[in-house]
């Protein structure tokens, strides 16, 4: 049966390789992003096979039943080599590696600081953050300035009202070493390929330094809330303060003060690249009607970010032609059926969700184009619930959804609106911004560093 399953897979019709040693990764993750996925998904569909390093066979799957079932039906979980990462990343016991009724127990809890009322609250706290990087935008005198170092501090900023600058310069992964890292770390035993760590090299040492960092500096958070509290100060509106002392949190016995230190890696890194990188709609004239018409208002005054139409459509388009994680790679663990395709335990699905954000059955014949039009005409999927938002796989889907997405949503709706009512951004002449995946997908610059500049002129 084993013969079976593997040419059933082999059957999969696919794009040659480019060599044994190689396969197609050069061509599926170096840029320019998404130039080859889109070509082998118009050639062979939305489930293809590729081939990763030493001639390893590799699904590509973009159809969206089939990622609606790998997602949500319990039989697949991230790729070893994927757990492995996040392990380094984030820590042992960050929300993403945590499996079963553990990981169902700490999302339960987590929620109650994500859910729509909860998040409702943070609104302050982002205008706020918005509003200091309109101060930075004002103040600096630079021709053009680089907007990502002033996004990424924002959610770190929500998540704990904490000035501490989170570590950022770990997801500058080079996208070669990226890949290479991931088809040898899937040669070796997981338990033998996770003490990779304790290697003396700078790249381990570095990540050991960032979750140590981490931890720290999640205790040293916990404690200050817990401090304030006992003393009946205000915590703060943030994440941490709403999980751990607001009264709602305090009869969420099952949170202990040490599995919120140790998701501390997962906000800083997982909340702030990814939302900063979701701002930058590069190319794309924002609609700014309301500069002249002022920001619609709920009863109570606040502004009513959700009846700006303009604005969320161009933050799901965004979400849609840029996905921070455009790929993502599970291997099945139980049962040996997906849908009609054989699949053997253990190999390596790729999850197209940038692929599948581009199918023209679904999206239209211009899926390929940024036109948030297309979400106002009502030219979207309406109804099957793929991803949490609006269809999207942006934010992941089935138990490891994005804990956070809707936070990232509302932030991006505060600092949008906060930013192209205030200013008129155009790129430079003498440069470009190019989307390119190095771990997550990253604006970057020609030599491939990651940077957005704007020349930004105050216009209200
Ligand atoms: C535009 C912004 C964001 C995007 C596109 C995004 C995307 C994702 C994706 C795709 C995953 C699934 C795991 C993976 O495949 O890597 C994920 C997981 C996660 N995200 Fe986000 N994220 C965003 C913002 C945030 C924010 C603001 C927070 C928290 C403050 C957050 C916290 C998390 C956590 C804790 C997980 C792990 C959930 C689990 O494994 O159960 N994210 N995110």
């Amino acid at each position: 049966s084993t013969i079976r399953q593997q040419s059933s897979i082999q059957r999969i019709p696919g794009p040659p390789p480019s060599s044994w040693l190689l396969g197609n990764m050069l061509q599926l993750f170096l840029p320019p992003y998404g130039h080859y996925d889109d070509i082998w998904r118009k050639t062979y569909g939305t489930v293809y096979r590729f081939q990763g390093c030493f001639g390893r066979d590799r699904l590509m799957v973009s159809d969206p039943l089939a990622l609606q079932h790998i997602l949500t039906s319990g039989e697949f979980e991230f790729a070893p080599i994927f757990d492995t990462l996040f392990r380094w990343l984030f820590g042992e016991r960050n929300m993403a590696v945590l499996k079963g009724k553990e990981h169902r127990n700490l999302r339960t809890a987590w929620n109650a600081a994500f859910t729509a009322g909860a998040v409702r609250q943070y609104q302050p706290i982002l205008e706020k953050v918005a509003q200091g990087i309109s101060e930075k935008l004002d103040t600096s005198d630079s021709p053009a300035i680089d907007i990502c170092p002033l996004l990424s501090s924002a959610t770190w900023y929500l998540a704990a009202q904490s000035t501490t600058s989170e570590p950022r310069h770990l997801l500058q992964a080079n996208p070669q070493r990226k890949f290479l890292v991931d088809e040898f770390g899937g040669l070796l035993p997981s338990w033998l390929f996770r003490r990779a760590i304790y290697l003396p090299t700078k790249a381990s040492q570095a990540l050991r330094t960032h979750v140590e960092l981490a931890s720290r500096e999640g205790w040293r958070l916990v404690h200050e809330k817990m401090d304030a509290a006992k003393q009946g100060l205000d915590g703060g509106d943030d994440v941490y303060s709403m999980l751990l002392i607001r009264p709602d949190a305090q009869t969420n016995k099952s949170l202990r003060p040490e599995d919120i230190v140790a998701q501390t890696s997962v906000m800083m890194i997982g909340g702030s690249d990814t939302t900063s990188s979701s701002r930058k709609t590069p190319s794309y004239k924002i609609p700014c009607e309301r500069r002249y018409t002022g920001r619609p208002r709920t009863s109570r005054g606040d502004v009513a970010y959700d009846s700006m139409p303009l604005l969320i459509a161009t933050i799901k388009e965004s979400l849609r032609i840029y996905p921070v994680r455009p790929w993502t790679a599970f291997s099945l663990t139980t049962g040996e059926r997906l849908s009609q395709i054989q699949v053997k335990t253990g190999q390596l699905v790729t999850l197209g969700f940038a692929s599948y954000q581009k199918l023209e059955s679904r999206w239209g014949e211009d899926s390929g184009q940024f036109n948030p039009g297309r979400w106002l005409e009502s030219r979207v999927p309406q109804s099957d619930a793929i991803g949490p938002y609006a269809n999207l796989l942006a934010f992941s889907g089935g138990a490891h959804t994005c804990v956070g997405w809707r936070l990232a949503v509302l932030e991006m709706q505060v600092i949008l609106s906060e930013l192209i009512d205030k200013f008129a951004f155009s790129l430079p002449v003498e440069e470009s911004i190019e989307p390119r995946y190095m771990t997550n997908l990253m604006p970057t610059n020609t030599e491939g560093q990651k940077r957005a500049a704007f020349c930004v002129k105050r216009v209200l």
